[in-house]
């Protein structure tokens, strides 16, 4: 028995970036054991750290610190600069586009869509990988982690890129990887479609509530009424 995929009109799209765009696991592992190694700490393995994506880079070194060891909060709260040190110097070495990234974005752009980043990332990452990686000319506009104090799944930060788009969150599409985006585009009243590929915090990304899964950005498309 198949479902009816549903068709959506959106006037604009709203991309996760870790996990959706691009894969940074490389990146953040290596920053995470460059940091745990100048504290005097085991190195954590890359599938490891991959759990620990998506809640911003306070929550990574957090759970780099805390998982199975124990710090207190004045060691977490310190080695939150030293994360963002080494981050500096290795974002964007390894991190690349998922196949049919670039090719749906500038379906996207074809068809007359606005289109936006909303992360959890630092704006001080977000920016510089947007370039490195050619795809910054794409959107329109860039919520990042630390625009707002509140991140994904708080829905202030879609309702922001909304208001700068000049769209209703009615009128918006969220496609992201992880329950942030999910519940966030919930909260925000616009439907979400979640990859497969990406990072999910360890959890099943067929067990999260969305409006479809995609094993290609690509598939996108199918679920977008021609303008
Ligand atoms: O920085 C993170 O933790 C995740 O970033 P994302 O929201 O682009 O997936
Ligand atoms: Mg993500």
């Amino acid at each position: 028995m198949s479902t009816a995929r549903p068709r959506f009109a959106p006037r604009a799209v709203l991309f996760d970036l870790d996990g959706t765009l691009l894969d940074t696991i490389a990146d953040l592992a290596e920053a995470a054991n460059r940091m745990l190694a100048e504290l005097g700490r085991p190195p954590r393995p890359q599938d490891e750290i991959h759990r620990f994506v998506g809640k911003g880079i306070p929550n990574l070194v957090h759970r780099c610190l805390t998982e199975g060891s124990a710090a207190s909060e004045a060691e977490i709260a310190a080695a939150v600069p030293v994360f963002r040190r080494h981050y500096t110097v290795v974002n964007g070495v390894h991190a690349r586009l998922y196949p049919g990234v670039d090719a749906t974005l500038q379906a996207m752009r074809a068809r007359g869509l606005r289109l936006a980043v909303v992360t959890n990332k630092a704006a001080a990452f977000t920016l510089p990988l947007l370039e490195r990686t050619g795809i910054a000319g794409y959107f329109d506009t860039v919520v990042s982690g630390d625009t707002l104090a509140v991140k994904k799944p708080d829905p202030a930060v879609l309702h922001l890129a909304c208001a700068r788009l000049g769209v209703s969150a009615g009128q918006a599409l969220m496609i992201g990887d992880s329950a942030n985006d999910a519940l966030a585009a919930q909260g925000a009243g616009m439907p979400v479609l979640l990859v497969t590929y990406g990072y999910s915090e360890g959890m099943p990304v067929d067990t999260i509530e969305c409006d479809g899964l995609l094993s290609s950005a690509l598939q996108a498309l199918d679920y977008i009424d021609p303008a």
